[in-house]
């Protein structure tokens, strides 16, 4: 399209979109599309007019910063401008930066940074006069922006008068204000419950909130400041000291909240060090940064590079992959699970985000379609943050075809035809076929063979998929009586793997009580729980008989879960099944009766945190608890030991903190062997 275009009216057709674009995100608090093309967009503009100088003008958005104060807020002048920074998107960028601050200060040692993550929300700057918070103000396009002293005053962790004595007498301080994900997630969804329109990201929800007129409204949203820099000095007590980082510690002397991941660096190969180590935390921080901030360090050197239009020479902003990215919405199909319930999965244009190409997210269920008002054909906004799944987070209204589709939910099962039905108060609609639906029963077949229930080697997905397909096996006794010849005959078998699965079935049917509690698929009794019910009951006839009450005092077991196992046990054609995998010879040894307080690692509180790797999480919880422990959620002084995996964060700085002993997943794998062996 933009091929047809002049380089001058491409270069119009883009100030007019970035125009727009920044209007509704710096004065709405309400962007339309993800940051990346923002980005993209600008990155075109500059590239025109780096290429046609001619075609620069003064009021082009690559010389301007942020947005038009709204004329709802008093103004505030900025007596020293507030500015945006420079933007190095990947190694060169950062090296080329150092190497731009050497050639201009004539200087040929490497270079010491200040090195800061860059916190998403919204610049603001705070005034103090003889150590007293007297106004707070929003950056605006950098010299005038609005006045906002009283929803700042509402900020938690924003001190109204400093510590100590030693502060400037004027001192006017510079920093993000923002909400951390929990607090979004909370707050999102008491805007849903009220009927209100859910923000987008936590960025656009900090903005949002801070931009009330009603400070009443901006104290009850979980905001918090943290400082980057100074603004205005005058007339301070005793000189400041010389280096940025150093000016920094002085402000969190006198009070002020300064984030925890603050470092120095020489040379641009530290300073991608640092990129790398911030990158590898970034899922881990209780709030979203969008890049890390590096500035010479040196204020002398600082002075001597100065400014250019909208950013400071001395400082880059290192972003991180985009986490946000624009797709659209081929289709909707609608997967049934184990339980029945029916999931609507969207297919995307397939689109590189979050450092995967995903080609599918959730929609979860028709509340979020009500709530997206997503059509087939829209364009979506998708969002991949660390490891979680991902999702769309809106859609670009603008962007809908004439021809996009309205989503309809089945009222049929797509798989059996059974009725859907959604229970009062339930989010999810299920198929009430039951394992006549052979989806649901595929998915109940992949969990009984899988690691964690069964564990039958060779017997995969794909292989379950074909013996249900051809009516091979409708209850998961009966796997046990397949033969050698049809298996041979499958697809992508042979006889060699076919002998192989009867030996790995035969094998499997020396398991646990546990395990086979867990491959039932009773809702909600994951491993633990199954774990937990085996220990408490001992035997498979106890727990058959149990009643609800009965059923609660085991640990972990609530009123749902004591009643999904209690019905479980009250279906004809569950005990059946059960019968069946007896007769088939499935079996486990007994449990010895121990009493509880004689188990290893009994009276003791365990915490797991971080990354493990041979063991899940669950794993791991289920075999403490085996072994006596109590796996509790947080660290406290009453915690015996903390198991701390990879990545862990601020669980293991607080065991350090109370000198709680701490093991990694090997040291927990060891004592493992130990206590069994
Ligand atoms: N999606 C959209 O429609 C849309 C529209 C406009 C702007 N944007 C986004 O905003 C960006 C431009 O905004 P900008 O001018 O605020 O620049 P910026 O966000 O790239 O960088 C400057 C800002 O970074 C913040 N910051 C965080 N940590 C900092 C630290 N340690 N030191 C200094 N500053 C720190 C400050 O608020 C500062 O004003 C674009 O690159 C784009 O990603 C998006
Ligand atoms: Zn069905």
């Amino acid at each position: 399209m933009s091929n047809a275009l002049s380089p001058a009216q491409r270069l119009t057709q883009l100030i007019n979109t970035i125009n727009e674009y920044n209007y509704q995100y710096y004065v709405l608090d309400n962007p339309t599309v993800p940051d990346a093309e923002y980005d993209r967009l600008m990155r075109e503009l500059l590239d025109i007019e780096q290429t046609y100088p001619d075609l620069r003008s003064s009021d082009s958005p690559s010389q301007k910063v942020g947005g038009t104060a709204l004329s709802a807020f008093e103004q505030v002048e900025h007596e020293v401008p507030m500015l945006s920074l420079d933007n190095a998107f990947d190694e060169q960028d950062m090296v080329a930066f150092e190497k731009r601050i050497k050639d201009r200060l004539k200087n040929t040692d490497k270079i010491g940074f200040s090195c800061e993550p860059k916190l998403d929300g919204l610049a603001v700057s705070i005034l103090y006069e003889n150590g007293k918070l007297v106004r707070a103000a929003t950056r605006g396009d950098g010299r005038v922006g609005e006045n906002i002293t009283t929803n700042v005053r509402t900020i938690a962790n924003v001190p109204l008068s400093l510590r100590g004595d030693s502060y400037p007498s004027r001192l006017e301080v510079r920093g993000e204000v923002i909400m951390t994900r929990a607090g979004f997630v909370t707050l999102n969804e008491a805007q849903i419950n009220k009927g209100k329109k859910p923000f987008v990201n936590p960025r656009n929800a900090a903005a949002g909130s801070l931009r009330q007129l009603d400070p009443r409204i901006t104290a009850g949203r979980p905001l918090l400041f943290y400082c980057y820099s100074l603004g205005l000095v005058e007339n301070e007590q005793q000189p400041l000291d010389t280096t940025h980082s150093s000016r920094l510690k002085q402000l969190s002397e006198w009070g002020l909240p300064l984030s925890k991941e603050l470092e120095t660096a020489t040379g641009a190969q530290e300073c991608l060090e640092y990129f790398h180590k911030i990158g590898e935390l970034r899922s881990q921080l209780s709030y979203d940064i969008d890049g890390v901030v590096f500035k010479v360090d040196d204020i002398e050197m600082q002075q001597a590079l100065g400014f250019v239009a909208r950013a400071p020479r001395w400082a880059i902003a290192h972003k991180f992959p985009a986490q946000e990215e624009i797709s659209s919405l081929l289709d909707v199909e609608f997967q049934v699970g184990r339980t029945g319930a029916i999931t609507p999965v969207a297919r995307l244009v397939p689109t590189f985000v979050g450092g995967v190409t995903v080609s599918n997210a959730t929609l979860h269920n028709q509340d979020e379609i009500n709530r997206l008002g997503i059509m087939i054909g829209d364009t979506v906004i998708i969002r991949r943050a660390g490891d979680v799944i991902p999702q769309i987070v809106a859609i670009v209204t603008e962007k809908r075809p004439a021809d996009a589709r309205e989503i309809t939910f089945p009222t049929a099962c797509p798989m059996c035809d059974s009725a859907i039905e959604k229970l009062e108060g339930e989010a999810v609609a299920r198929c009430t076929g039951g394992l006549y639906c052979k989806a649901q029963r595929k998915e109940a077949m992949k969990h009984f063979a899988s690691r964690k229930a069964l564990d039958v080697d060779g017997l995969g997905d794909k292989l379950i998929e074909q013996l249900v397909d051809g009516d091979m096996v409708k209850s998961p006794a009966d796997f046990f009586s397949l033969d050698i010849a049809p298996l041979s005959s499958m697809e992508r078998m042979g006889e060699k793997s076919a002998v192989n699965l009867v030996n790995a079935l035969e094998h499997s049917k020396k398991t646990t009580l546990a395990k086979f509690l867990y491959a039932l698929g009773i809702r909600e009794v994951g491993e633990a729980t199954a774990q937990n019910l085996a220990l408490h009951f001992l035997t498979l006839e106890a727990i058959e008989q149990a009643d609800i009450e009965s059923l609660q005092t085991v640990p972990d077991v609530g009123v749902i879960v004591a009643q999904h196992v209690f019905n479980f046990f009250r279906e004809a054609h569950n005990l059946e099944v059960i019968k069946a995998l007896r007769d088939a010879g499935v079996h486990w040894p007994t449990i010895e009766k121990i009493a509880l307080d004689q188990l290893p690692l009994a009276g003791q509180v365990y915490v797991l945190t971080g990354t493990l790797n041979v063991m899940d999480r669950n794993q791991a919880k289920a075999k403490l608890q085996a072994l006596g422990a109590k796996v509790s959620g947080s660290v406290s002084a009453k915690t015996d030991c903390l198991v701390a995996g990879e990545k862990a964060g601020s669980k293991l700085t607080k065991a350090q903190d109370l000198g709680v002993k701490v093991i990694n997943e090997d040291g927990m794998l060891a004592m493992f062997a130990d206590l069994e062996g």
